[in-house]
């Protein structure tokens, strides 16, 4: 699978390049440069044939660099070029200078962008990976105006190339630091926001060498739009096998494109799925979830059926004596068992083949919930934490920290997050989900699954993925009620066999919980998700 690289990690990959000789700082501009525009041609094949007119901005560090290869090389295939800089061009360093002296067109000031005809092509290179204060207004404003040469006239849009990234975006974080107020800025933050980002997205984002986490976190997909990776040569890092927890310091990026031809029922992830030719129910996990009361149950019935149709041999709701009949006109291959209270729970988990526990959908918030919890914990199976045993422990997380244990995996979705873990959910500007769900699971002692759009998977030893519902993968479908306790029988039945470690099943999880509402499209209910499995499983070669 790909991995996501933080903007040092970046930094280190083309440091050692540079290093040990096998390219110079400028011989991987030239090739950034080159390989943007190959891959815009190849994005817009329309632009291919023809002179077209693109506006080059250009930034005052190595992205900027990058913009005056792009701008010759664009001028070398006939284009009409127009280069503005912010700052002045005199005071670049570096390979940034050298590649400003190679562009023998002239250069103007990004006052200028207002002037002219509407070009085909905008190139953003105002900044990369650099940009650690907030962007310039003036960055903004000229992004604005070359648009708007566009405006009231007939013909096709400028297309935006953004070259490493949309400027603004921190490539760490996936958020957009932007500057408190400008001359023409919106008065109201919001809007302000709003209209910045609008300006600032891309059609198309060209990076290189490897994604970076902020492509893929937050604000970044919106973003980029499309993402485009190119090889600047070099040094690859070893690939993170899927079945294999990522290693510590490294962020994966869960998912299908990443790991293209490799998906498929012999690898990743049918080899969590797919039985073994002698299995019986009972070496495939007997999952127990536990329900709430009368009127209550619908929850656990959706994480119950779902970890069935995942694979569990068996699965058992726990349920309190009164909802008894009201679950059992519901239940045909799940089993149902009275669970008065936090001792008839334990007296259940006397059996020592109920190997996986879903606790909290439904579950209601409170001290019965909490005891279960606790007896749960201490029972020390694979178990899945959510919702409702989530927002128990609100007025005491360290409570429930010092119950859990590595087999166990926490499905907040952000507002749950804030509720366990109120300090890290208020990130500073240089944090971003994947450090705060690092921080999380490293303080709760078990596995963090943070939900979202951008769903991020965090174990305490340190080893975080990410799985993304974008580029290719959207699933806007999935915001319906009762997805996230599908999602928590997922895991649950993935864990129940005990072969996979809690972090493993739980990327598995978030893919097939994504992949399973493409696979069913709009319409979706969160009944239709484990419905849908068999389906996947089958496009999958199961
Ligand atoms: N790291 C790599 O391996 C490679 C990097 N390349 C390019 O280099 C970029 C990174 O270059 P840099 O580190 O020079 O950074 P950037 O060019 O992204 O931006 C940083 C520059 O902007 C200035 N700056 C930061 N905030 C500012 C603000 N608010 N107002 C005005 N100026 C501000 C900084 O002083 C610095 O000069 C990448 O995004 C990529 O485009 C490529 O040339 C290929 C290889
Ligand atoms: N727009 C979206 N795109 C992708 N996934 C989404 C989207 N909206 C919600 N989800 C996913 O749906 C699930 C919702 O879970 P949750 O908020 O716990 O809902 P509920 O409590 O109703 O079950 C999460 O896994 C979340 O990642
Ligand atoms: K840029």
């Amino acid at each position: 699978m790909t991995e996501l690289l933080s903007v040092a990690q970046m930094r280190a990959a083309e440091a050692e390049a540079m290093r040990s000789g096998a390219a110079t700082g400028l011989q991987l501009m030239e090739r950034a440069g080159r390989g943007a525009v190959a891959a815009m041609l190849e994005e817009w094949p329309d632009l291919v044939a023809g002179r077209w007119r693109a506006v080059v901005l250009c930034g005052p560090g190595n992205n900027g660099g990058d913009g005056y290869v792009v701008a010759r090389r664009l001028a070398d295939r006939g284009w009409a070029v127009e280069v503005l800089a912010l700052g002045d061009p005199a005071r670049l360093g570096g390979d940034a200078a050298k590649m400003r002296a190679l562009w023998t067109g002239p250069v103007a000031g990004l006052d200028e962008a207002g002037a002219g005809p509407r070009p085909g092509l905008l190139v953003d290179a105002l900044f990369g990976t650099g940009l650690t204060r907030p962007l310039p207004w003036e960055a903004i404003t000229a992004m604005r105006a070359v648009r708007d040469r566009a405006a009231g006239q007939p013909g096709e849009r400028c297309r935006v190339l953004a070259i490493d990234c949309p400027s603004g975006l921190n490539c760490d974080t996936g958020r957009v630091d932007l500057p408190p107020s400008g001359d023409d800025a919106p008065e109201d933050a919001e809007a302000r926001s709003h209209s910045a980002i609008g300006i600032l997205s891309a059609d198309l984002t060209v990076t290189f060498h490897a994604p970076k986490r902020g492509h893929y976190l937050e604000a970044g997909p919106g973003l980029c739009q499309r993402l485009r990776v190119v090889d600047i040569g070099l040094e690859p890092s070893e690939a993170p096998s899927p079945v294999e927890p990522p290693a510590s310091g490294r962020v994966r990026l869960v998912g299908a494109r990443s790991c293209a031809a490799d998906l498929s029922g012999d690898l990743w992830p049918g080899q969590l799925l797919r039985p073994g030719a002698g299995d019986h129910k009972y070496r495939r996990g007997h999952v127990l979830v536990v329900s709430g009361g009368v009127g209550r149950g619908g929850a656990a019935r959706l994480a119950a059926r779902t970890a069935l149709r995942i694979g569990a041999g068996l699965v058992t709701i726990g349920c309190p004596p009164a909802a008894l009949q009201e679950n059992a006109a519901r239940l045909d291959a799940v089993m149902l068992r009275p669970l008065r209270d936090a001792a008839a729970l334990e007296a259940l988990l006397s059996d020592p083949r109920i190997s996986g526990l879903v606790l909290g959908p439904g579950a209601g918030v409170g001290a019965r919930t909490r005891e279960m919890v606790g007896v749960a914990l201490a029972a020390r199976r694979g178990t899945v934490l959510d919702a409702d045993a989530l927002t128990s422990f609100a007025e005491a997380p360290e409570e429930l920290f010092a119950q859990l244990h590595p087999g166990c995996v926490l499905t907040p979705h952000d507002g749950e997050f804030a509720r366990l873990f109120p300090d890290l959910a208020r990130r500073d500007r240089q944090t971003s989900r994947v450090d705060a769900a690092l921080a999380a699971a490293a303080r709760a002692g078990a596995v963090v699954l943070l939900k979202g759009v951008d769903t991020v998977i965090a174990s305490p030893e340190g080893r975080a993925a990410v799985h993304v519902a974008a580029y290719g993968r959207s699933a806007p479908w999935l915001g319906t009620a009762g997805a996230g306790d599908v999602l928590s029988g997922m895991i649950a039945g993935l864990l129940a066999p005990g072969a996979s470690a809690p972090q493993v099943a739980a990327e598995a999880a978030a893919w097939l919980h994504v992949e399973a509402a493409r696979r069913f499209g709009p319409g979706l209910i969160a009944e239709d998700l484990p419905e849908i499995l068999p389906a996947v499983f089958r496009d999958l070669g199961l």
